[in-house]
């Protein structure tokens, strides 16, 4: 391989393609394993990438462990080497046989021959002076391999030897050349061409090949990142995200949407092999976002990293490094122990108790430094147990938490990272899966991300944010609830790390941008919470009509708007389908009786195994004072007339009239009682006579009192048998079945329960197997700012408890 370390100036035309090149996607050996893994991986590529962005691999799944297998076989002489790089080769071979058309396959085997050749060459006479050659095939043929799919299915495609351009000049610390390195990858770009490049593997400054370490293609990403600007980039692995812990050994463990760029090299650091220790080295300068995502799953998102806000500097992640040394001596105490650390990267220590922890290969190295200070060491078989969070040291609940949590395990210390972002358990023992397991409880348990939209800001959604502030530090089920997202008919406000709740108005009269339908769903399909809820105060058709679309995402809803538990039998029974199969919730206590708990008692007469046999009551806070007050001593007109004046009535008093609210709220409470009916099959009385249903408002009003006729008749009949008038909802259901629903004028007796509200107030009556002969009555303010807003407060709070005790499924190489 041909390579000048002379750094070159970039020609225009070549700066004009770093441009263009502005996204990395690298693909982990899990993404590669298989060749049906590799058909997903192709497919990907064709969806997410574009001509010039930059593709790098790693060795298929399993080859580097193979290869590494082979060289200690080598060094060793053992017998079963031909066996072993038969396995490798067959392996190879397979994938291409599986993956390519006749003619590229029978070229791509003859390299592979070639290949085997020298690699056995390597093996039997100079293993360890080709170490890093011999490991470095793994990614040189899945490059290959790759790029000849995608030149066959997907677009033209050429690979690239890393070594070819990459320069690190320090083996140890893996330093690149970046102006070397530039320049070199430009001369080998081509245009319309995706570039697959190997990751893991690079050239030293004596021309030699090196590995940037195992998972050294996570850094490879970001290193080809910062050489071409890249915007993003995105490891493409078998897990949507980083988690809470592994989630191969930690079944609980929760996906950590954002993680902070330092919270992140430290988990790098202490041994999660999602992110190679140095992946976020090469990005310091550049403001490159770094995505975490699934090849098993492409449409899940993932874990971003990079600058947040307070939201994602709470996450809290436990991790483990087993087999490792702690080594104590004098030397490592004060500066000396301060030297030892850095020159043997431990993974931690302590300069005044006199120890440090480092990797097993590192023993021999630690020994004869110490020798030549003359001191004594111990080592003893030990393992780190950390848990990782933004500036947690300076947490003392978290510090407390973890030392309580591992009070049963033999802790020989616990020590502050530097960069504050973990505290560290030094164990003398190995950590188990069992140990993992209760440490990530005890640390994670409480932590489930809710992110909170409030849809519809005006009376009632003011009253709903006025109150939020203060439940949200009351009450314990919202601790981790955040404003995320206020949307009007018109403007939205997004914002991820959570909008200040105490000036969440204000924010969004000045910050609010205008927004679209398929923009608001972008929004929500992405946002990183692990659960959201809409609250929908919207009087809003419109707005109903996304809950399909919300419920596909997993989305919860509270709707205090009517219109969808009210629409269409078919419609509504798609939305319970929807919300059942992506397990979204969906309240809406406050769509009947606002605050007053009409809903919740019904669904806990259905949960204690009773009946429901009749619905009935007074469900219009309008009509329930219109007709309270009406006794004949002012007409009805003149009633109606100081009602509106006072805004109990709608604006167009008709629509209270009419009795069609009063039909969607009794449809609305015989469906939550388990009955499938629409609003025909419930006779809706209009008390409003034909002649005055068309005419506009004003004229409507003008002629008001040709309803005062109808009504003084009825209240007089009424009288005449010391009854009164009251505008009801009823639905039953008979012995037989057969179901009777209608909302309109009843004389009741003068002390029928529905008799004697105060005016306003709604009443609702419920018959079943357990309240049949003396049935349950909720009565109480069915309307008014204070009870509906707090209506959905306490749908929030039942919602929050339910969310909150909930175990996200992991996805594991997208298996459900
Ligand atoms: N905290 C964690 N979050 C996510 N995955 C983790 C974590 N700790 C360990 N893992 C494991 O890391 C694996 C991915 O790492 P790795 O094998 O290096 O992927 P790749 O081959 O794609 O580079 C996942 O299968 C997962 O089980
Ligand atoms: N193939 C190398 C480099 C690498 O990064 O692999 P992966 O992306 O599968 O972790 C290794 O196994 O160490």
């Amino acid at each position: 391989m041909k390579q000048s370390n002379a750094a070159e100036k970039l020609t225009a035309d070549q700066n004009q393609l770093a441009k263009h090149a502005i996204q990395v996607h690298k693909f982990g050996g899990s993404s590669l394993a298989s060749a049906q893994c590799i058909v997903r991986v192709v497919d990907i590529i064709r969806q997410h990438c574009q001509l010039n962005d930059i593709v790098v691999v790693s060795a298929n799944g399993g080859t580097t462990d193979a290869l590494f297998a082979l060289y200690h076989q080598a060094i060793l002489q053992t017998e079963t080497l031909e066996i072993s790089l038969h396995d490798i080769k067959s392996m190879q071979a397979q994938l291409i046989s599986e993956l390519l058309s006749s003619s590229n396959e029978k070229r791509l085997l003859t390299q592979l021959d070639a290949d085997c050749a020298q690699l056995k060459k390597w093996l039997e006479n100079s293993p360890q002076q080709h170490q890093a050659d011999i490991l470095a095939f793994g990614e040189l043929w899945s490059a290959r391999l790759l790029s000849e799919v995608l030149s066959e299915k997907v677009c033209p495609s050429f690979m690239v030897d890393s070594r070819d351009f990459l320069v690190i000049d320090n083996d140890k610390a893996c330093q690149v050349n970046t102006q070397v390195s530039k320049t070199q990858l430009y001369q080998l770009k081509q245009r319309h061409k995706l570039a697959v490049i190997t990751g893991y593997i690079a050239k030293n400054s004596q021309n030699e090949t090196c590995t940037l370490g195992r998972n050294g293609s996570d850094y490879s990403a970001t290193i080809m990142a910062s050489l071409v600007g890249a915007l993003n980039v995105t490891l493409w692995t078998d897990v949507d995200g980083i988690y809470s812990a592994d989630p191969r050994v930690v079944p609980s463990a929760r996906k950590l949407h954002r993680l902070p760029n330092g919270v992140a090299k430290e988990l790098g650091r202490l041994g999660n092999p999602v992110l190679h220790a140095k992946t976020l080295q090469p990005l310091t300068d550049h403001s490159t976002h770094l995505h975490v995502a699934s090849s098993f799953d492409p449409s899940i998102s993932g874990t971003e990293i990079g600058k947040f806000g307070q939201i994602a500097k709470q996450e809290l992640s436990v991790t483990f490094l087993n087999d490792l040394l702690l080594a104590q001596s004098d030397s490592f105490t004060g500066n000396l122990g301060e030297q030892a650390q850095q020159e043997f990267s431990a993974v931690c220590g302590d300069d005044k108790a006199g120890f440090i922890v480092i990797h097993q290969e590192q023993q021999k190295a630690v020994s004869q430094w110490l020798a030549s200070h003359d001191t004594e060491v111990k080592f003893t078989p030990a393992s780190i147990l950390a848990t990782v969070g933004h500036k947690v040291i300076h947490h003392g609940d978290v510090q407390a938490r973890f030392k309580r949590s591992l009070r049963h395990s033999k802790t020989f210390a616990r020590v502050n990272s530097p960069n504050e972002h973990s505290i560290m358990a030094v164990l003398t023992q190995a950590c188990t899966t069992e140990l993992l397991n209760n440490v990530h409880h005890d640390m994670t348990k409480d932590a489930r991300h809710i992110g909170l939209v409030v849809a519809g800001l005006g009376n009632i959604g003011e009253r709903f944010l006025e109150m939020l502030p203060a439940q949200l530090s009351r009450v314990p089920a919202l601790e981790n609830v955040h404003l995320v997202g206020l949307v009007s008919s018109k403007k939205a406000l997004f914002n991820n790390d959570g909008i200040e709740v105490n000036q969440a108005l204000s924010l969004y009269q000045k910050d609010a941008q205008p927004i679209d339908k398929s923009e608001l769903m972008s929004w929500l399909a992405n946002h990183p919470y692990d659960e959201l809820v809409v609250v929908d105060v919207t009087p809003s058709e419109q707005f109903s009509l996304l809950y399909e679309d919300f419920f596909k995402q997993g989305i919860h809803v509270i709707g205090a708007n009517k219109w969808a538990a009210s629409s269409s039998t078919d419609n509504y029974k798609s939305l319970l389908a929807s919300a059942a199969k992506s397990k979204s919730l969906w309240f809406g206590n406050t769509t009947v009786g606002a605050g007053l708990p009409i809903n919740y008692a019904i669904n806990d007469l259905l949960n204690s195994g009773d009946n429901i046999t009749e619905i009935s009551g007074i469900f219009s806070g309008t009509l329930s004072w219109i007709f309270e007050t009406y006794d004949g001593t002012l007409p009805f007109s003149k009633l109606m007339l100081d009602a509106l004046s006072q805004g109990i009535t709608e604006p167009d008093p008709r629509e209270d009239l009419s009795g069609r609210d009063v039909q969607r709220k009794l449809l609305i409470l015989a469906r939550a009682a388990g009955f499938e009916l629409s609003l025909a099959d419930i006779k809706c009385q209009n008390l409003v006579p034909d002649a005055l249903q068309t005419l506009s408002i004003p004229d409507f009003l003008a002629a008001a009192d040709q309803l005062d006729s109808f009504f003084s008749e009825q209240l007089n009949q009424a009288k005449e048998q010391q009854c009164c008038i009251r505008y009801i909802a009823r639905f039953s259901v008979s012995e037989s079945g057969k179901l009777t629903a209608k909302v309109g004028l009843e004389v009741l007796s003068n002390n029928d329960a529905f008799a004697n509200l105060t005016p306003c107030d709604n009443i609702f009556q419920i018959k079943s197997g357990w309240y049949q002969e003396n049935p349950l009555i909720i009565r109480g303010p069915g309307a008014g700012r204070d009870v509906t807003a707090s209506g959905i407060h306490s749908d929030l709070v039942n919602i929050c408890q339910r969310l909150n005790t909930r175990q996200s499924q992991v996805k594991l190489k997208g298996i459900d």
